[in-house]
């Protein structure tokens, strides 16, 4: 399928294991155990394609044989994740990045104006002086991670990167219209948005599915 949304910083990260993933977790009948693994094993993934351009420096290390200058990835890298369904995306990209730190978003969908609100904030002190890569599964409105972006900014962050696994046109429309700075990495680009903002064909209820809220 075309989209005509991927241009300038937006990456549709494309890999038979990344399709295999997604189509377990549109799948209804996919019961929640499977379907907390599949979200892992994507942050998993994705986290691998939004470090690609990571900046390397080298270090003096002795090989069992000989002494080699050989690289190692030196930059702070700073895990938000937007509550609650960023959680379990969250949890697979830190499982690649042990070393990042986590900071935590709170925020929810009012159902009916579709707007978010914050309602939780907990990030690193340092925050500002890191890579941070911004981690939710659902690009819907954009509304959400416009919000979360802009906060970030006002913070001081200047590197940032989106990290989702679906998006809806809409979505990445609204957030690189917005933050034009920042790259947006997904798994996939559906359709439509519906009249209840739920992205289609879509997987659902990212949180409700993973945390067993339906
Ligand atoms: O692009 P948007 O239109 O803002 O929609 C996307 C947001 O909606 C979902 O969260 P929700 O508010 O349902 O909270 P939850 O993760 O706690 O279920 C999802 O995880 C995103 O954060
Ligand atoms: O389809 C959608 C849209 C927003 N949030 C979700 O969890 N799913
Ligand atoms: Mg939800």
């Amino acid at each position: 399928m075309d989209h005509p949304e991927l241009k300038g910083n937006v990456t549709l990260a494309n890999h038979p294991l990344i399709e295999a993933l997604l189509t377990d977790l549109r799948d209804r009948e996919t019961p929640a155990l499977r379907f907390r693994e599949a979200v892992e094993a994507l942050g998993h993934l994705l986290a691998y394609e939004a470090i690609r351009d990571a900046p390397l420096a080298n270090e003096t290390i002795q090989t069992p044989l000989e002494t080699m200058d050989a690289p190692r990835m030196t930059q702070t890298i700073t895990i938000v994740p937007i509550l609650r369904a960023g959680l379990g995306l969250a949890d697979g990209m830190l499982r690649l990045l042990p070393g990042a730190q986590v900071g935590h978003l709170g925020m929810a969908r009012n159902e009916e104006t579709l707007e978010p609100e914050s309602y939780y904030e907990k990030l690193p002190t340092n925050v500002a002086d890191s890579l941070v890569l911004v981690a939710d599964p659902m690009l819907a409105t954009g509304g959400s991670a416009v919000a979360a972006v802009q906060r970030l900014k006002e913070l001081g962050c200047t590197q940032l990167k989106f990290v989702g696994v679906l998006a809806a046109p809409e979505g990445v429309k609204t957030l690189t219209a917005a933050h034009p700075d920042v790259p947006v990495i997904v798994a996939g680009i559906d359709r439509e948005l519906n009249d209840n903002g739920y992205i289609v064909p879509g997987l659902g209820d990212a949180g409700d599915r993973y945390f067993g809220t339906m």
